[in-house]
């Protein structure tokens, strides 16, 4: 042998018995944990099921072999108990940010409030964003006034086109209609002005097609988070999408620049809008452009879900559909149009419906994994050492029989009106960890719930719906987000 191939060789074994070493030291740090048995070895099985676009029944199926506490990589637990999703996040946790959330950049090399692991840049960048969420910026700003707008708008768009009569059938994707509708709220509400969905009815630069294409692959850097430093490099910097692109993410980058450039400039008058707070707050260039892209993406994505599968959810439960009605129906010559947020809060089973609608479809699938402090941490009867990145499983959470009980998979929006007190509460902090709880909770938060609220008090208030397909209503895939396509209805006007 000569010596170069025994010096191949060596480089060869070590490499091996190094790789083997790692191996076998990840497994038994936590092959205490159940969970299935390749997920100890190897990040193939959350890679494999994360690809099959049903990673949040894959892994609640996993909760309900092995537990809320599952070992689903070499490193990596997930979690579908909502007391330790939210002991993970409370703001005085020791907990901090895992690798997942490199996924969360959008833009090579800068980094947003969802990309920043660092506590204390995070903090920092929350704090500077706070004004233009807050109530007071609501209140003063008028994030009401702009959903009353997009809503209208949407029950214009509805009204022009899409009502069937007995001698006219007009089917059309619901799904899609209310990501126009997300869309074009979040742009009023943040940027101060709509994109024009609900005006034009279309998808306006593919925006749509190529996020549903593009979120998928951000899923898998999720569980790759290695890939995310390796894309942002030459050569395959050059797939990710570009200013100069007509359609899709790269026009939306050169929108962001465009329009944070005319904000900024002196001779743009003062706003009302979310965009004013944060400039008042003193954020770089850079970070209101990245504010563009979360209000899209963050903003759009996860609200839409969850009104078409709340609104799914009723017309296909008669019960719930015909309780709701009932109320509406009485509330409604009291009411304004479009009924006020404090107005919807005080309809019981209004609240109980987007309540029930959340629980069932979390419109979150990214794990979002903590990584736990050094001195390790006590979770449901195992040690789990320090540096083990724990994911929040949110459909699991939803449909825990643990803490739902036996009908956890029936939309059955009693259960929250028939409650005690105590339950109550569990319950409510139970679906509110969809939001992340704490330090890390949704910032849009009360945004998402005036627009549901709203929205699906709206849509009943005019519309009876009904599924064109009953065999299968609506198709979904679980990445970053959940995502819909062909959910067609046919919509017919109803006086109440
Ligand atoms: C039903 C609708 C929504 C749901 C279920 C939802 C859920 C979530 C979840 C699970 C997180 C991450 C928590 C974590 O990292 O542990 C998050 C973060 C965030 N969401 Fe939402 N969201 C919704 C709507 C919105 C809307 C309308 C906006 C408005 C722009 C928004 C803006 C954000 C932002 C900025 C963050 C990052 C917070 C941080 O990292 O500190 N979300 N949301």
């Amino acid at each position: 042998m000569s010596p170069m191939t025994i010096y191949l060789y060596s480089i060869l074994l070590i490499t091996f018995f190094t790789f083997t070493a790692r191996r076998i030291y990840y497994w038994q740090r936590l092959r205490h944990i159940p969970g299935p048995a390749s997920a100890a070895w190897t990040i193939w099985w959350q890679l494999s099921n994360a690809l099959s676009g049903r990673y949040h029944e894959r892994l609640k199926a996993a909760a309900d072999t092995y537990g809320p506490l599952v070992r689903i990589g070499p490193n990596q637990l997930l979690s579908t108990d909502p007391k330790v999703l939210r002991r993970m996040s409370a703001v005085r946790s020791g907990y901090t940010k895992g690798r997942f959330y490199a996924s969360g950049k959008i833009v090579p090399g800068v980094d947003n409030v969802v990309s920043l692991r660092d506590p204390a840049k995070h903090k920092e960048m929350r704090a500077l964003m706070a004004p233009g969420f807050s109530g007071k910026a609501n209140e003063g700003y008028s994030f009401e006034a702009a959903m009353n707008r997009q809503l209208l708008s949407f029950v214009d768009l509805l009204e022009r086109k899409y009502v069937s009569s007995s001698s006219d059938v007009r089917p059309f994707d619901m799904a899609e209609k209310t990501q126009f509708f997300a869309l074009d709220a979040i742009g009023d509400i943040s940027l101060g002005q709509p994109f024009g969905y609900l005006d034009k009815d279309e998808d306006l630069y593919q925006y749509n097609e190529i996020n549903t294409t593009s979120l998928p692959l951000m899923n898998v850097v999720s569980v790759m988070p290695a890939l995310a430093n390796i894309v942002h490099t030459w050569p395959l910097r050059l797939l990710l999408p570009k200013e100069g692109d007509q359609v899709g993410f790269g026009r939306l980058m050169r929108f962001a620049r465009g329009y944070v450039d005319t904000r900024l400039d002196p001779k743009t008058p003062r706003a009302q809008d979310m965009m004013q707070a944060h400039i008042d707050s003193g954020m770089s260039k850079n970070d209101l452009i990245q504010q563009v892209f979360l209000s899209i993406i963050a903003g759009s994505n996860s609200s839409a879900h969850a009104l078409r599968m709340t609104l799914l959810s009723l017309i296909t439960s008669p019960p719930a559909y015909n309780a709701l009605i009932h109320e509406i129906r009485h509330a409604s010559p009291a009411v304004s149009s479009p009924i006020t947020w404090a107005q919807a809060q005080t309809l019981p089973y209004l609240q109980a419906v987007i309540r029930e609608g959340l629980r069932m479809w979390p419109p979150v699938g990214g794990l979002g994994f903590k990584t736990v402090p050094p001195e390790g941490d006590h979770i449901n009867g195992f040690f789990v050492p320090g540096g083990t990145e724990i994911g929040q499983g949110f459909h699991g959470v939803g449909r825990s029989k643990a803490v739902w009980g036996p009908d956890a998979d029936v939309f059955r929006p009693e259960r929250w009106l028939n409650a005690s007190e105590e339950r109550l509460k569990d319950m409510t902090d139970a679906v509110d960890t969809h939001f992340g709880y704490g330090k890390y909770s949704c910032l849009g938060k009360p945004i998402a719930m005036m627009e549901l609220h709203k929205a699906i008090f709206e849509l009943v208030r005019r519309f009876d719906f009904c599924v064109v397909n009953p065999e299968s209503p609506i198709k979904t895939t679980a990445s970053i987000f959940l995502f819909a396509s062909d959910f067609w209805v046919t919509m017919t006007k109803r006086d109440l």
